[in-house]
């Protein structure tokens, strides 16, 4: 079995991957400011003989972790941001301080679409752009959903956004604090991605498709216009493009892939991006 792990601000993920099938046979996660421990809902190590990790918690929790891993499996892979990988060209100054998550989702993306936007919706909310060509732009950093819920201290943190929520009911105005507040933050994390994805198309003149992931991923993309697909697997997906281990994956072929949504054409994210600005 192999043990990919997805380890957030907020949750670590993991995931077991068969491989010989390269079935995925079981998933879970766990707080990353908690300690493993037995009961919780943890992967057993005794089946694992690789693990893939990518890590954007503190150094200290990737050091216990590979630490405790090195003890009980074969080989541990941990994924860097690196200035290339994969015919992609890191766009950031200083390539080994964008966000591994990212990387890799930007790597996955590029192996499944080519030029792309990805969009990963978690503690933050990040918007990475790579053109046909390989070239990694940068991208933006916003806060998540229930980041921004907490930063107003309004005591409605524990509330959230019901992940199965129409678009159309968050973009209402609310008429009770938690709702006012979950629909502002709402609106504000979907009209940032959807005016960031139309600028920078614009800049570049190049329509990309769009794909989503993390954990807000689901709720986010109801209320994104433009073509886009969520791939809950994305992050995993670019610890499959650098570290192939089964056949599948040294075929290219990446989990849970769904299939690349067409952009609309340039004329219309012009269109869209002068209307929201009303010229
Ligand atoms: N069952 C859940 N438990 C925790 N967070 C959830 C859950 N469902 C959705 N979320 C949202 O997902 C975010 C965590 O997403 P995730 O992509 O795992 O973040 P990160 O990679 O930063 O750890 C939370 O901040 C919250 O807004
Ligand atoms: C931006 C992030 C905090 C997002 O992390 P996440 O929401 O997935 O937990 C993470 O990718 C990170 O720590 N990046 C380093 C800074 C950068 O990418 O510029
Ligand atoms: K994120």
């Amino acid at each position: 079995m192999i043990l990919d792990l997805d380890i957030g601000n907020t949750l670590s993920k993991w995931r077991l991957k068969d491989g010989d099938s390269s079935e995925i046979r079981s998933r879970g996660a766990v707080w990353t400011r908690e300690e493993w421990r037995p009961g919780a809902d943890i992967p057993d190590l005794d089946v694992v003989e690789a693990v893939r990790i990518s890590s954007v918690a503190r150094r200290a929790v990737l050091e216990e972790t590979v630490a405790l891993l090195r003890r009980r499996v074969g080989t541990v892979h941990v994924a860097r941001s690196t200035p290339e990988a994969l015919g992609v060209a890191n766009g950031y100054e200083e390539p080994g301080k964008l966000g591994v998550d990212r990387w890799m989702g930007a790597l996955a993306g590029y192996q499944l679409a080519g030029g792309c936007c990805a969009v990963d919706c978690g503690s933050a909310i990040t918007v990475d752009f790579v053109l046909p060509g390989g070239r990694h732009l940068g991208g933006y950093i916003l806060p998540g959903l229930r980041l921004m819920k907490e930063s107003l201290k309004l005591g409605t943190r524990n509330v959230a956004i019901d992940p199965d929520s129409e678009a159309e009911e968050l973009l209402e105005p609310g008429r009770r604090t938690v709702e006012a507040v979950n629909h502002g933050i709402y609106m504000a994390a979907v009209s940032a991605v959807n005016r960031i994805y139309s600028e920078v198309c614009d800049q570049q003149d190049v329509a990309l498709p769009m794909l989503l992931t993390g954990g807000d991923a689901r709720v986010v993309s109801r209320g994104i216009q433009v073509p886009h697909a969520v791939w809950p697997d994305m992050v995993y997906g670019g610890l499959e493009a650098c570290f192939p281990l089964t056949a599948a994956e040294r075929a290219g072929r990446l989990s849970g892939a769904p299939q690349v949504p067409s952009p609309v054409a340039m004329e219309k994210i012009r269109a869209a991006l002068a209307f929201s600005m009303l010229l």
